[in-house]
């Protein structure tokens, strides 16, 4: 049954990880635009993203969440007509200033993909990449203990631990997955932006990533886009709701599923419109 179909919210579960927890403020957004030449794809967006609560950014194909999820890095700057405007900061500091190093930036504030990406080198060298180009190993040992260290968090380690010199296109989609989760934590994010993160994946793998990211949760910020209501559920303290460019409603999950206060939001999660 897809979500579409379903009559009724998605159950929110109640077990400990879902209360969200008093969190302090990693990145804000305030009446951010974005433009694609004449499409005016996000509109006077405002938002906090929290540093000990997931957020997942939820609404039907088209509404803006993954170009809202890229304002956050910078990743917009990559597409020739796309044109931001408003304010975005990060630990205070203004993501879009002058001055700011992006190459930094999206090491600050990684991403991880609808489709994993690694690149066509070794395990290893998937990993060690980020920290060699960004300095962060003074030693082939301290290198080797970050990328073990990256591969466990990503919870990978006790799969790939004998096989690092493999091909990182050789595994399979969840540890393809799992691997750029890796590959970003490297870098010691602080923040990690998901985008469909699970989209192409089956449900043994989704399920290690949703358990990954419950494992995760509070070490980096962590902002997922999905379209499944289920997950967004399952692993997410808080969410956005998203609707023609236009952020509808944000607040906890739990308040969103059972309680919304707008009506498009209710129309949206019990599946009145997709
Ligand atoms: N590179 C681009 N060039 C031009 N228009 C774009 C581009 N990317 C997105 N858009 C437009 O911006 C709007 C928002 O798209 P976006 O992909 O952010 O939505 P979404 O909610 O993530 O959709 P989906 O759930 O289908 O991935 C849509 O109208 C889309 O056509």
């Amino acid at each position: 049954m897809t979500d579409t179909e379903t009559a009724t919210a998605p159950a929110v579960p109640t077990d400990r990880t879902a209360a969200p927890k008093p969190s302090s403020i990693k990145m804000t957004a305030r009446d951010v635009n974005v433009f694609y030449g004449q499409t005016h794809a996000i509109k006077d967006v405002s938002i906090d993203v929290d540093l000990e609560n997931v957020t997942a950014f939820i609404g039907p194909s088209g509404c803006g969440k993954s170009t809202f999820l890229r304002t956050l890095n910078r990743m917009n700057d990559t597409i020739a007509i796309a044109k931001v405007t408003g304010d975005i900061t990060l630990d205070g500091e203004d993501v879009y200033a002058p001055e700011m190093d992006v190459v930094q930036l999206r090491a600050r504030v990684g991403m991880v993909f609808q489709k994993p990406n690694p690149f066509p080198k070794s395990i290893f060298e998937n990993v060690a990449y980020g920290p060699r180009i960004h300095g962060l190993a003074a030693s082939k040992q301290a290198l080797e203990q970050i990328v073990e260290q990256s591969l466990k968090r990503a919870g990978l380690w006790e799969e790939v631990k004998d096989r690092l010199s493999d091909s990182g296109t050789a595994l399979s989609g969840g540890q393809q997955q799992r691997l750029c989760i890796a590959r970003a934590i490297a870098v010691d994010p602080e923040v990690i932006l998901m985008d469909e993160p699970c989209s192409a994946l089956d449900p043994i793998a989704t399920a290690k990533i949703e358990e990954l990211i419950h494992a995760l949760r509070g070490k980096y910020a962590i902002v997922i886009v999905t379209h499944n209501m289920q997950q967004a559920a399952r692993v997410s303290q808080k969410t956005a709701f998203f609707h023609l460019g236009n952020l509808v409603e944000y607040g906890e999950t739990s308040e969103i599923f059972t309680n919304p206060h707008e009506e498009r939001t209710k129309d949206y999660i019990t599946g009145r419109y997709g």
